[in-house]
């Protein structure tokens, strides 16, 4: 392969595009708390076999908490800041659907620098299944494209998934901690290339490859 192209050093900043940007210490705990009591929220209708009553207070319930919220709707496109420790900044989605913080349709995913990768842990409950006591197919895939997406994102490259292969190689299970890897393997003029893998107690269940191509930005 040839390799022309180097990953730029720095992540240019999303301002500079007009993306409204907040640094992730600027989410408020009570939201962060929020969104992990909807998220449990979320896994308790989607299992109960409660009666119509209590069905119905949970209800009223979900929707004076909605009412709460007074409609006040953070923009489509805002960008959350993640300082590094070496002071390298890398920026998401605040509202990813695989990995955006006030997002509780989101698992709660972290993805952070390991060696010249990336690594994070997750567990996805009975709301991600496919087939029975295993991770949906499509989800496993979002994962992988995520982790690729950030690997090339967190290596400088602002980029786009442009082709994304996915090999199931074992079923994914649920309730589980699973570990995921991402790393960038080349880049050839405006592509770059990615590999991502999902294991479960050390064995690879999910492989993905992807090719990134970089956006073109003005200037
Ligand atoms: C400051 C900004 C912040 C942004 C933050 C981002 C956060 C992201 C978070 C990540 C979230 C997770 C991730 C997500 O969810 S990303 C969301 C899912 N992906 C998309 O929506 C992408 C949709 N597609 C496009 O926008 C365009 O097609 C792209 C941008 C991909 C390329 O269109 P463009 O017209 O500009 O490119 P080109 O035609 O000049 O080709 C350029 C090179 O690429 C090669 N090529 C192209 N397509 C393919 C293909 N299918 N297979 C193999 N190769 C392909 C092509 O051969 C050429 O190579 P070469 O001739 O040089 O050898």
């Amino acid at each position: 392969m040839t390799v022309d192209t180097q990953p730029a050093p720095r992540f240019p900043d999303p301002r500079d595009f007009g993306f409204t940007v907040l640094d992730e210490a600027e989410i408020p705990a009570e939201l962060t708390a929020l969104v992990g009591q909807v998220r449990s929220l979320v896994d308790a209708v989607a299992h109960t076999e409660a009666g119509p009553e209590a069905l119905e207070r949970a209800r009223a319930a979900a929707a004076e908490a909605t009412a709460a919220l007074g409609g006040e709707r953070r923009a489509i496109g805002a960008m959350v800041r993640h300082t590094r420790p070496d002071g390298g900044a890398e920026y998401g989605t605040v509202t990813n659907i695989v990995a955006g913080p006030t997002n509780p349709a989101a698992p709660p995913l972290r993805l952070e620098r390991d060696g010249d990768g990336l690594r994070g842990e997750v567990v996805l409950g009975g709301v991600y299944q496919g087939p029975p006591g295993l991770v949906h197919g499509g989800w496993i895939a979002a994962l992988l494209d995520q982790a690729l997406g950030s690997a090339a994102n967190a290596a400088g490259v602002p980029c786009l998934t442009a082709k994304l292969d996915v090999d199931y190689r074992d079923p994914t299970p649920l309730n589980v901690p699973l570990h995921i890897t991402a790393r960038v393997t080349g880049a050839e003029r405006r592509k770059v290339f990615v590999s991502a893998e999902i294991r479960h107690n050390g064995e690879v269940t999910a492989e993905g490859t992807a090719i990134m191509v970089r956006i073109p930005l003005p200037g």
